[in-house]
């Protein structure tokens, strides 16, 4: 699924209202149609809720008038407040004069604010993306008394005072949302950490909008939900062999931290790979004998940490990092592992490879291309070796980082973004809090190294069904042990449905 601009979004507006030969009137009443019927499907609203209907000048108060009216119609006591403004939108103004007299229509200011009790439902119709600076003045001051209440607030498009794809000044004034209702795409600003207390819990509605023109669209940003991913990941063939999945080595582990390399371990084998040597310390050997007699063991000369690199001749990908410790001896296997890679076997760096990289910056110019790396953000702070100073700047580095390095970066958390080196960024829809758990991130180095061993794959693909795939893995356990009970084994009992949702 595409990533819109706003600027992009007030194009497709138009361009829907010429391919389809309605008035955006018309496209108008669609999107309140579909407001409408989510405040009574999803919210199972009561005839004897108070409504309160804010509406600001522009079309996402036209929006919010054409819900009152909807409301109004379906038996419903909604009122409506009213922004003053010089200016009104066309289609602000013609929804104005179909609102039915009954409805009570009042004017907001500054001493003429809306009393919210608890169980009141606020639609927040102020501002959408049509949005260009941050509020101040009486919108601010709405927004501010809005937040202060109790009542159930449903957004309209947008949170009114949140930009759609752009950074603004902390403590603006924005509304904290329950619920935003998008329409036909999520905006970017939606998958920013810092802005999830005014989302909410965010929906799109399908409108029915041009798809020609999102087709031949030019995006920078995707959000990658199970459609956009049909078709990437094929059946294993009847004649298929061990060559096909590839043979794969994991360099992780140090005395105390084996159970790393074991979640690893565990999770690329569910992922599919054909062959799986685990390379860790001498102390090691017996742990991963026993508890995954699948894959084969290859123990390091060193007692409690990784010193040597095997000869990479059979392996097809190699991850190192989950539990690896940060030795100078450690640093030097790095060294030698980005030196007689090759452009044709896969890397992924993980964890302690990639603390060992930032400490060790000139490995960072040595990286082979589409190189797979998988930072947390405390992590990639230390890559770039520069704070963000906010989530869009974060983004931006990324894409820098991907670009100047040729690698792919999995940046982990919630909506997890992979950055590519060609320059599109691509957001993950699946996971969980419950994923917030020491190992998860173990296990997608694992399952990543699966497939990217797997020949049949390309590097974005792999990168991108592996993200999704562990996030998927982690609701479907979720669903069993709930979030606080979910631990990271858990994730690797379900890697196996959680690919074969995607299968064919
Ligand atoms: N995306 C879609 O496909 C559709 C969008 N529609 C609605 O149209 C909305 C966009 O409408 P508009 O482009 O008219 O924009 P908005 O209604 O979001 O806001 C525009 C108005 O706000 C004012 N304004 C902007 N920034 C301000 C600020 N900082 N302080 C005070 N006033 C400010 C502008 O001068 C203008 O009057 C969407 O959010 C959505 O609700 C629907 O009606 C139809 C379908
Ligand atoms: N709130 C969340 N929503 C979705 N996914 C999450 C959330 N918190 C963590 N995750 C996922 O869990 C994994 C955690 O990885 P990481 O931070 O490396 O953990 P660890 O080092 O303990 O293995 C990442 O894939 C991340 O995307
Ligand atoms: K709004």
């Amino acid at each position: 699924m595409k990533l819109l601009t706003a600027a992009q979004t007030r194009a497709l507006d138009q361009a829907t209202v010429e391919a389809q030969g309605i008035t955006s009137l018309e496209l108008m009443e669609r999107a309140a149609t579909a407001c409408t019927l989510w405040l009574l499907d999803e919210l199972q609203l009561a005839f004897s809720t108070e409504i309160h209907v804010l509406c600001g000048p522009g079309n996402n108060g036209g929006d919010g008038l054409a819900v009152a009216r909807q409301l109004h119609t379906a038996g419903y006591a909604p009122q409506v407040w009213l922004l003053p403004a010089d200016k009104h939108s066309a289609d602000f103004l013609l929804n104005r004069q179909q609102l039915p007299q009954a409805i009570r229509c009042q004017e907001l200011s500054a001493r003429r604010l809306p009393m919210l009790p608890a169980g009141a439902l606020v639609l927040d119709a102020l501002f959408g993306t049509g949005l260009t600076r941050p509020l101040e003045g009486l919108p601010a001051t709405i927004v501010k008394h809005l937040n202060q209440t109790e009542a159930t607030v449903v957004a309209v498009d947008m949170p009114s005072g949140l930009l759609a794809d752009s950074p603004q000044p902390a403590g603006s004034a924005i509304v904290r949302a329950h619920h935003t209702l998008s329409f036909e795409l999520p905006k970017l600003a939606f998958l920013m950490p810092r802005n999830a207390d005014f989302v909410g819990e965010w929906t799109v509605l399908p409108i029915g909008l041009d798809q020609s023109f999102i087709h031949n669209t030019d995006v920078d940003n995707y959000f990658v939900d199970a459609a956009s991913l049909a078709g990437r990941l094929p059946r294993r063939a009847r004649f298929s062999h061990k060559g096909t999945f590839g043979h794969a080595l994991l360099l992780a582990g140090s005395y105390g931290k084996l159970g790393a390399a074991v979640l690893a371990a565990r999770a690329c084998l569910r992922g599919g790979v054909g062959l799986l040597t685990v390379r860790t310390p001498a102390v090691g050997y017996t742990v991963l004998q026993m508890s995954v007699p699948e894959a084969m063991a290859l123990p390091d000369p060193s007692h409690d940490f990784v010193t040597e690199l095997p000869e990479l001749q059979p392996y097809a990908a190699v991850a190192m990092g989950p539990g690896l410790g940060q030795e100078v001896s450690s640093a030097e296997v790095l060294r030698q592992l980005l030196r007689q890679a090759g452009s044709r076997r896969a890397l992924v760096l993980d964890a302690d490879a990639l603390n060992l990289l930032s400490t060790h910056r000139e490995l960072l110019g040595k990286l082979p291309p589409d190189t797979v790396l998988t930072p947390h953000l405390k992590e990639f702070e230390r890559l770039t070796g520069e704070p963000a100073r906010d989530d869009y700047h974060r983004l931006e580095q990324l894409r820098a980082f991907c670009r100047e390095h040729r690698c792919y970066c999995v940046l982990k958390g919630a909506y997890t973004a992979l950055g590519t080196p060609h320059g599109p960024m691509y957001f993950n829809s699946t996971g969980n809090p419950g994923m917030s758990t020491g190992g998860s991130g173990d296990v997608l180095t694992g399952l990543l190294l699966a497939l990217r061993a797997d020949q049949r794959l390309s590097p974005l693909d792999a990168a991108l069904l592996a993200v999704y795939a562990h996030g998927r893995a982690g609701d479907l356990a979720a669903a069993e042990t709930g979030e606080a009970g979910l631990i990271a084994g858990d994730l690797v009992q379900f890697i196996g449905p959680a690919l074969r949702e995607l299968e064919g």
